[in-house]
C-alpha cells in the first residue's frame, strides 16, 4: 500500500497562500492584557534607536500565555516576542547574554505551543507578520504588501520581508499542483504529469523574478550594517561576544544556556517543498556526487545537514509535512521510468533549469548583499578592533583575515555561505534527463557572451499564437546569471 498524499488541511497549509496563515496575521493581540507587548513593538524603531529598549524590558512583567486563545494569536504573540527579543540581545553596544524572564518565559511556552525554536525566525519575521495593502487584492503582489514589525523602521527591511512573502504567495498554488502530478504519476497519466511540471516551471521562472526585484526597495548597505545585525543568532558567535549563547529562563525559574542559528530564509518550507518535490538531493557542503563508496553501493552520502537543521526552524506542522511529501514524492522515478517521453523529459528538465536559475538569482543578491559589503566594511576601516567587533555581528564570521573573506563569511543561519549556495545550485541540475540540459546548468560548460540558449518546446503560447514555444534566455558573462525567461 502506497502512503496516502497529505491533505493539506492537516497541516494548516492552504491551496491559496500555502505556508502563509490563510487568515491573515492579526495586527494586534485582541486581548488588552498584552497591550504592554503591544506598545514596546509598536515603539521597537525608537526604543532601539534611543537605546532604551533593554531598559523598558527590564522593567516589563512576565505575562502568562493564557489570554492566548485562536491560532492566529499565538503567531502574532511568537513575532511580537521573537522582534523582542533580538532588538534586546542585538540592540546594544556589545550583545546581550541573559534574555530577561518577561520574553524568555512566554516566548519558550508559546514556541513550544507552535513547534518552533523560541528566536526570530522565518516565520516570526516573514510569514506572520505582514498585511495587505488593499484586502481585494492578492498578497502575491509586491505592491500590495506592508510589514507589520520591523526593527529599523527602514522600507529596506519591509521589502526584505515582503519579497520573501510574495514569493511565498506566488509559490502557493504550486503545493496542490505538484500533490496532483504526484497523483497522476502513481495513475500513469503522463499528460498530466507533464501539464503540472509546464505550469510549476513557470511559477519557478515567477519566483525567480521576484528575487530579482531586491535591489529596487532593500540598499546592501542598509541590509547589512542595520538590518542583518538583528538577524543573527546565538550559534558559533563566541567572536561576536556570545561565548555560551543566550541564557534563558523557563516558567519553573530553570535557567539554561542555549545556541540557535539566526533567521534564514533556508527556514522557508516553500523552497524545500520544491527540492522535495523534484527528487533533489543535497549533500553536507563539499561532499561530492558518485563518491567511490557510493558505486560500491555502500551507504549513500549524507544529506546537507544544514537544510535537514532548517527544517527544525519551521513551524512544525510544516516540518511533518515536508517529511510526509518526502514519502510520496514519485516525479524523478516517473520521469526516469518515462524516459522516451520527450514532452516529459523537457517540461522536468524545465524546472530544475528553472530552480536552478532561481539560486543563481539568489548567489547573485548574496555576493551584492553580503560578500561585497563585507569586503567594503573592511576596506573602509580606520579602527581595525571596532570594525572586527561590528563586522563579527553582522557577517557572523570567524576569524576573517584579509583576502580569504569570501571562504570565512558566514551566513544567518551559520553556512560558509557561498560555498553551499554554490553546491546547492549545482546538485538542482543533477536529476535532469536531458544531456543538454544538464550541459546547460553545468557551470563549468555553461556557453560564456550572449549566447542564448533554448530549452525546447514548453508548451503554446496562451494567447494562440503560432510556433513553437519554449524556454530561452541568456547567460551572460558579467554575472553568469542564468537569465531564464520564457517566450
Ligand atoms: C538580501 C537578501 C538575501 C540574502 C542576503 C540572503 C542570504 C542567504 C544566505 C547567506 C544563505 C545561506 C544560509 C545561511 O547561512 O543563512 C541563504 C540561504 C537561502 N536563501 Fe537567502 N538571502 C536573501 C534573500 C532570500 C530570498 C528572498 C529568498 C527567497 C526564497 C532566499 C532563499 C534562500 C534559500 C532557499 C536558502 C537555502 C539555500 C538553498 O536552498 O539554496 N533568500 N540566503
Ligand atoms: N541568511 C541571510 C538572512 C536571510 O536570508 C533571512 C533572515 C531572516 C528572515 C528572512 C531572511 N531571508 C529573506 O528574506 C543572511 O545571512 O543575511
Amino acid at each position: 500500500m502506497l502512503p496516502p498524499i497529505p491533505n493539506l488541511a492537516d497541516y494548516g497549509i492552504s491551496p491559496e497562500y500555502g505556508f502563509l496563515p490563510a487568515e491573515l496575521p492579526l495586527e494586534r493581540l485582541p486581548d488588552p492584557y498584552y497591550n504592554k507587548w503591544e506598545a514596546i513593538v509598536l515603539n521597537l524603531q525608537g526604543l532601539i534607536l534611543s537605546k532604551r529598549l533593554r531598559g523598558v524590558i527590564d522593567r516589563l512583567p512576565v505575562l502568562s500565555t493564557i489570554g492566548l486563545e485562536h491560532d492566529s494569536e499565538w503567531r502574532r504573540a511568537y513575532s511580537l516576542l521573537g522582534f523582542m527579543a533580538h532588538g534586546y540581545i542585538w540592540g546594544g553596544d556589545s550583545p546581550a547574554e541573559v534574555l530577561p524572564a518577561a520574553i524568555s518565559v512566554p516566548l519558550l511556552a508559546i514556541s513550544e505551543h507552535l513547534e518552533i525554536p523560541p528566536v526570530a525566525t522565518y516565520a516570526a519575521v516573514c510569514l506572520w507578520n505582514f498585511k495587505p495593502l488593499f484586502i481585494d487584492e492578492h498578497v502575491d503582489n509586491l505592491e500590495n504588501l506592508a510589514t507589520l514589525t520591523t526593527f529599523t523602521g527602514s522600507i529596506d527591511e519591509s521589502w526584505f520581508y515582503l519579497v520573501s512573502v510574495a514569493i511565498e504567495a506566488r509559490g502557493a498554488p504550486t503545493i496542490p499542483l505538484m500533490l496532483n502530478a504526484i497523483d497522476a504519476a502513481r495513475g500513469n497519466d503522463s499528460a498530466t504529469v507533464t501539464l503540472c511540471l509546464q505550469k510549476f516551471a513557470e511559477r519557478l521562472d515567477d519566483l525567480g523574478a521576484l528575487l530579482q526585484r531586491m535591489h529596487e526597495g532593500c540598499d546592501p548597505r542598509v541590509f547589512y550594517d542595520r538590518i542583518r545585525p538583528f538577524l543573527a543568532g546565538s550559534k558559533n558567535m563566541e567572536e561576536a561576544g556570545l561565548p555560551n549563547g543566550v541564557l534563558y529562563e523557563d516558567a519553573t525559574g530553570a535557567r539554561s544556556y542555549r545556541k540557535y542559528s539566526g533567521g534564514s530564509n533556508a527556514q522557508s518550507s516553500l523552497i524545500q517543498f520544491f527540492d522535495i518535490i523534484l527528487g533533489i538531493v543535497h549533500r553536507t557542503t563539499g561532499e561530492k556526487k558518485d563518491t567511490a563508496s557510493e558505486k560500491e553501493g555502500s551507504a549513500p552520502p549524507p544529506k546537507n545537514n544544514f537544510l535537514l537543521e532548517m527544517r527544525k526552524y519551521m513551524p512544525g506542522p510544516h516540518r511533518r509535512f515536508l517529511e510526509d511529501v518526502g514519502l510520496v514524492a514519485n516525479i524523478r522515478e516517473y520521469v526516469e521510468a518515462n524516459s522516451d517521453n520527450a514532452e516529459l523529459r523537457i517540461a522536468f528538465d524545465a524546472c530544475l533549469a528553472m530552480l536552478s536559475a532561481f539560486r543563481d538569482v539568489h548567489i547573485n543578491v548574496v555576493t551584492r548583499y553580503v560578500v561585497m559589503k563585507s569586503r567594503e566594511s573592511r576596506s573602509r576601516s580606520k579602527s581595525p578592533e571596532v570594525t572586527r567587533r561590528k563586522l563579527d555581528i553582522a557577517s557572523s564570521s570567524r576569524d576573517v583575515k584579509e583576502g580569504d573573506d569570501k571562504k570565512n563569511l558566514k551566513g544567518t543561519g551559520g553556512t560558509a555561505l557561498i560555498p553551499f549556495l554554490k553546491q546547492a545550485r549545482d546538485e538542482t541540475a543533477e536529476p535532469s534527463v536531458e544531456p543538454w540540459a544538464r550541459r546547460y546548468m553545468s557551470k563549468s560548460r555553461r556557453p560564456r557572451g550572449q549566447e542564448d540558449f533554448f530549452l525546447g518546446k514548453l508548451n503554446e503560447h496562451a494567447d494562440g499564437a503560432d510556433g513553437i514555444c519554449g524556454l530561452a534566455g541568456t547567460w551572460t558573462a558579467e554575472d553568469d546569471t542564468g537569465g531564464l525567461c520564457h517566450y
